[in-house]
C-alpha cells in the first residue's frame, strides 16, 4: 500500500540544542513518508508519545523507561555525557548542606533530572528535600526555594548569567559517585507504529542516523547556528557538543541500567524497564553503513 495513503507520521523533536546533533541534517520532507514534525519540551513529548499523539520521538530516558513495554528503541541515539552536560544545573542560592534539607523548586520540562536529581540529593547526599514543580525561570524558582533545577537551553542560559550561584552539573555529580554515563534522553518508537508502519519507521531511523554521522565529521554548522540563535561563544559550543554524546552503546547502556536500578529502589520507578530495540533496525543499520561505505 502506497505510503500516501497513511495518515503523516509525527515525530517529536525536543525543543533544546542539545538534540541538533540528530536533527540538524533531517529533513523531514526527504522521507520515503509523511511526515511532521512537533516541538516540545522533553515533558509534553513523554506525555505526547505515551498517549498516542505522536509516533516516534526523543523522550527522557526515564520516560522510555517507565513505558518500555510500549516502546521500540531506535538503537545507537541518545543524548548522553560522561560527567559534565553543562545543561543540567543545579543553581543553589542556599549551601548545599541546607538545600539536601531544604525545598527545591525543580523544572517542569524534565523527566531523567528531576529523578536524577533526587538519586543525588537522596542517595548520595542522604538529604529529604521538599521538592516543588516550577516553570522554568531560575528567579521566580528561587524566590521560595533553596536550589532550583534547570535543563536544556534554560539552564545554559542561566548558567551565563553571572548571579553569583554555586551551581552543580548533575552529569558530573553523577560521574564522580558512580563512575558512569548519564543518558538523559532517547529515541523511541511506538510498537503499533512500529509494527504497523515499518517502511515508514526505517525511513525515519535511517535519516536520523545520516544526521548524527553528519553533524559528528563536522561540528561547524551547529556551532554556528548556536551563536546566532542563542548566543555565547565559539568556544563554549565547541565545548557542549565535544562533552555530549548521542550514541547508546555499551557504556551508555551501563549508566542508564544504573540510573534506573537507584530510581527502583527509591520508589520513584515502577516495575523493570527493557531496553528493547526496533527489530527491524539491524536490517537499517546496516544497510546505511554500507552507504555511507
Ligand atoms: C542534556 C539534556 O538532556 C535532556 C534531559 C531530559 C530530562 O531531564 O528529562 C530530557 C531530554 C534532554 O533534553 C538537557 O536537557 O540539557
Amino acid at each position: 500500500m502506497s505510503s500516501k495513503l497513511h495518515r503523516p507520521i509525527r515525530i517529536g523533536r525536543i525543543d533544546y540544542t542539545n538534540v541538533w546533533p540528530v536533527f540538524h541534517h533531517f529533513d523531514e520532507s526527504a522521507l520515503a513518508c509523511e511526515a511532521e514534525i512537533v516541538r516540545e519540551m522533553p515533558a509534553a513529548l513523554n506525555r505526547k508519545l505515551r498517549a498516542g499523539e505522536i509516533d516516534v520521538a526523543a523522550i527522557s530516558s526515564f520516560a522510555y523507561g517507565q513505558s518500555s513495554d510500549r516502546y521500540y528503541l531506535l538503537p545507537d541515539l541518545s543524548v548522553s555525557a560522561l560527567g559534565r552536560v553543562q545543561s543540567i544545573l543545579l543553581f543553589l542560592k542556599s549551601p548545599l548542606e541546607k538545600a539536601i534539607h531544604g525545598k527545591i523548586a525543580l523544572t517542569t520540562t524534565s523527566a531523567t533530572s528531576v529523578n536524577l536529581l533526587k538519586i543525588i540529593m537522596e542517595k548520595f547526599y542522604g538529604g529529604k528535600p521538599v521538592y516543588e514543580d516550577a516553570e522554568p525561570s531560575l528567579d521566580r524558582m528561587l524566590e521560595h526555594a533553596d536550589a532550583a533545577l534547570l535543563i536544556g537551553d534554560h539552564a545554559i542560559r542561566a548558567s551565563w548569567e553571572k548571579r553569583g550561584y554555586r551551581v552543580l552539573d548533575l552529569g558530573e555529580v553523577w560521574n564522580v559517585w558512580t563512575g558512569h554515563w548519564m543518558t538523559f534522553a532517547l529515541w523511541a518508537v511506538r510498537r503499533e507504529t512500529a509494527d504497523s508502519r515499518p517502511d515508514a519507521v526505517r525511513s525515519i531511523y535511517e535519516a536520523l542516523l545520516a544526521s548524527k554521522h553528519a553533524s559528528e565529521s563536522d561540528r561547524e554548522p551547529i556551532i554556528r547556528k548556536a551563536i546566532n540563535q542563542i548566543g555565547g561563544t565559539r568556544s563554549y559550543w565547541e565545548g557542549y557538543f565535544s562533552n555530549l554524546h548521542h550514541g547508546f552503546a555499551k557504556e551508555q547502556q551501563a549508566g542508564l541500567a544504573l540510573y534506573f536500578q537507584y530510581a527502583r529502589e527509591l520508589g520513584l520507578m515502577d516495575g523493570q524497564p527493557s531496553l528493547t530495540e526496533w527489530p527491524e533496525a539491524k536490517a537499517a543499520y546496516s544497510r546505511k553503513s554500507q552507504v555511507n561505505l
